[in-house]
């Protein structure tokens, strides 16, 4: 079986930023580390999920993708190229801001990026994208909407034709309508191209809908990372009564919550059968319960399936790292993530 090709690897990365968000103490020395220690892997031909609370490192993590930020550590390699700049011609990145000359028509931005794209573009592609929110060729860019902006910066990425399509928080000023209608075009583009997209969100239904890889990014690292059936199987939620809670004192829990005398825990699914008494119940959770657990869980145990392990820090079958987590009993408990 031939390994699966890597779409993005990074081993160890870290960007420390100048000085943080906010007033400067000029007194102290003062440094900000947006990401610190991140390793993991995507595979080619995913559709991965990039979620994570404000300020986790997404967009700092997708700019070093997109070879427009320099690691201060660590490495990012994509599509098979120690550097993304060697590759950049395979690569479309779509900022959060959607940076595009304002002086530019919508005519004028699509035949600039048919001419900058020339072997890869999709002529037919821009203009229906941009066709399908009524824009007009002669219309300023400083005169378009937050999403008709959008439309026009996602004529430009798709068309590019790019083996990698990384996207920050790409639908978020879109209506509904737009929304479905893009969504669907890219994830058809996707399909019948066999690209890679990496895309930001916060809204975790459309993650939960459209993406079969996720990453979760938190305080600069990844906290859990895999195919998402992968991941789902990974976890059980317990639900069961609350006074009994000292029976998943083994367990390695997530997240667990207490509404009267009923008690919901997240936990790994580590074969072994749910605690004695029948008066437990089991189920595999939701996308959505999964992610909201881990985010509400800053010291849950990270996870990262042998899929999405960074192969440049991994020796096989050795442990790659520790973490301790707490427990419903409010002990702690030390995991071992092997690749
Ligand atoms: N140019 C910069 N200078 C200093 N700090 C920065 C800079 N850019 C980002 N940061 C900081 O780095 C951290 C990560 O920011 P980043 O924009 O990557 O987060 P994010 O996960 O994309 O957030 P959001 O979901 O709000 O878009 C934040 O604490 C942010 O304040």
């Amino acid at each position: 079986m031939t390994a699966t090709a890597t779409a993005i690897e990074a081993a160890g990365l870290g960007k420390r930023y100048g000085k943080p968000p906010g007033p400067v103490n000029w007194r102290r020395r003062q440094e900000h580390w947006a990401l610190r220690g991140c390793s993991f892997r995507i595979p080619t031909g995913r559709i991965c999920a990039l979620v994570g609370p404000n300020g986790a490192g997404k967009s700092t993590l997708l700019a070093h993708a997109a070879g427009l930020l320099k690691p201060t550590e660590g490495t990012v390699g994509v599509l098979g190229a120690t550097s993304p700049a060697a590759v950049r011609a395979r690569i479309a990145y779509v900022a959060q801001d959607k940076p595009l000359y304002p002086r530019l028509t919508v005519g004028e931005t699509l035949r600039m990026g048919r001419e900058l794209n020339a072997e890869r573009w999709d002529d037919a592609l821009a203009e229906r994208v941009v066709a399908g929110g009524g824009l007009d060729h002669g219309w300023r860019v400083d005169a378009l909407s937050g999403g008709q902006r959008t439309r026009v910066a996602l004529a430009l990425a798709l068309a590019k034709r790019p083996e990698l399509l990384l996207l920050d928080e790409p639908m978020a000023d879109l209506d509904p309508l737009a929304r479905h209608e893009l969504m669907g075009t890219l994830l058809a583009e996707a399909a019948e191209q066999d690209t890679t997209v990496v895309i930001s969100s916060h809204i975790l239904a459309e993650v939960a809908e459209t993406c079969d890889y996720l990453l979760l990014v938190d305080g600069g690292r990844v906290r859990l990372g895999g195919e998402t059936e992968d991941l789902l199987t990974a976890h059980t939620l317990l639900t069961g009564p609350a006074s009994e809670a000292a029976a998943l004192a083994s367990r390695t829990v997530v997240e667990s919550r207490t509404t009267g005398r009923s008690l919901t825990a997240l936990v790994r699914t580590e074969g072994d059968a749910p605690p004695a008494g029948t008066r437990w119940r089991t189920a595999e959770p939701s996308l959505e319960e999964l992610l909201l657990a881990y985010l509400r869980s800053p010291e849950a145990p990270v996870l990262l399936t042998p899929s999405a392990s960074a192969t440049r820090t991994k020796t096989t079958g050795t442990t790659t790292g520790t973490t301790t987590t707490g427990t419903t009993d409010g002990t702690t408990k030390k995991t071992e993530a092997t690749a």
